[in-house]
């Protein structure tokens, strides 16, 4: 069974609004059939948030996330070993589902096996929350292959549950699957306009009682991406690959205005109408250019809950 998780959006530029995590989660659950979430992940700015309010959100989500969620995965990657083994400490004691961690990207591990050491250093801090290696590349840095890191993982971090995969490589990718076939290993791809192709080489989140997606568009385009997911399941993959295409002709789009977490927030306000505030520093507020051009674009398309487009909409994908 597939089913979909998302990373929080949240933090506003000066103080974050705890207050609508509990609205956030309703939205997800009942829009969108999202119950596996990411918190403090890439979308969710995890790393300009500073410790104790990266505390303050983990628990919020597990509080108010409790008989709702499947799954509530805390990111708890820093560049201080020290301050990644307090927050998977205290991602135990709130009683998260589980942890993830990125490279450290400042002072980076140049080969495979630092890299596991530094890993190993945190997750022996909740040894027993099964633990994630979150490998997003592009953003921290670290080249070291995925298929590499996880060679021998489990004899060095016996929590290890699984992989975040955050990058483009679908040979890695596939590599990391195949070469783990023997192993109970979760498998969560995180490039959503590439979700199908991952899905046909092992991409599943279905170990035990673990079985989740996390990603960011899924926040919005949550329902389509289940439908997707659905769809390969009863190995329908020609309705499969029609939601795909139709979650391509979004994300395309929006990529050639210039997408990213500032863009994911803005999206995010206006399809759930929950306020996620602007991003923090350096980030900058999407434009009200881009908001206009991507509400245009979720309605051609159907993807938002108005129906005034319906007639005549060649473009529209429901
Ligand atoms: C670089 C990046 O932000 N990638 C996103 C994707 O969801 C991405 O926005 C999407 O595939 C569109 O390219 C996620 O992988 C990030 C993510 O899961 C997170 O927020 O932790």
């Amino acid at each position: 069974m597939y089913c979909l998780g998302t990373s929080l959006l949240h933090p506003p530029f000066r103080e974050i609004n705890f207050s609508v995590i509990g609205q956030y989660v309703d939205y997800l659950v009942k829009e969108q059939g999202v119950k596996n979430i990411f918190v403090n992940g890439t979308t969710g700015e995890g790393l300009s948030l500073s410790i104790s309010e990266r505390r303050r959100v983990a628990e919020e989500w597990v509080t108010k996330g409790r008989n709702k969620l499947d799954q509530v995965v805390i990111h708890v990657g820093a560049l201080s070993l020290k301050e990644s083994q307090e927050l998977a400490q205290h991602a135990a004691e709130i009683g998260a589902d589980g942890i993830a961690v990125i490279a450290p990207f400042f002072l980076k591990p140049w080969n495979k096996d630092v890299l596991i050491n530094f890993l190993k250093e945190v997750a022996a801090a909740a040894p027993a929350l099964p633990f994630y290696y979150y490998h997003i590349p592009a953003l921290t840095g670290v080249k070291i292959r995925a298929e590499e890191v996880l060679d021998g993982i489990q004899e060095k971090i016996p929590t290890f549950q699984g992989l975040k995969f955050s990058d483009t490589d679908l040979l890695d990718f596939a590599q990391c699957v195949d070469q783990n076939r023997q192993r109970q290993f979760a498998f969560l791809f995180g490039v959503d306009e590439q979700l199908l192709s991952a899905l046909v080489m092992g991409a599943t989140g279905a170990v035990g009682r673990m079985c989740c997606f996390l990603s960011s568009t899924y926040n919005y385009l949550g329902k389509k991406t289940n439908q997707m997911l659905e769809a390969f399941e009863r190995k329908d993959f020609s309705s499969a690959l029609n939601h795909q295409f139709c979650i391509q002709r979004f994300i395309n789009f929006v990529v050639k205005l210039g997408f990213g977490v500032s863009q994911t927030k803005a999206i995010m306000t206006l399809v759930s109408g929950i306020p996620m505030g602007p991003p923090r520093l350096p980030l900058q507020k999407a434009s009200r250019e881009f908001t206009d051009n991507a509400e245009a674009k979720l309605r051609s398309l159907d993807f938002l809950s108005f129906n005034d487009l319906k007639d005549g909409n060649l473009e529209a994908c429901s």
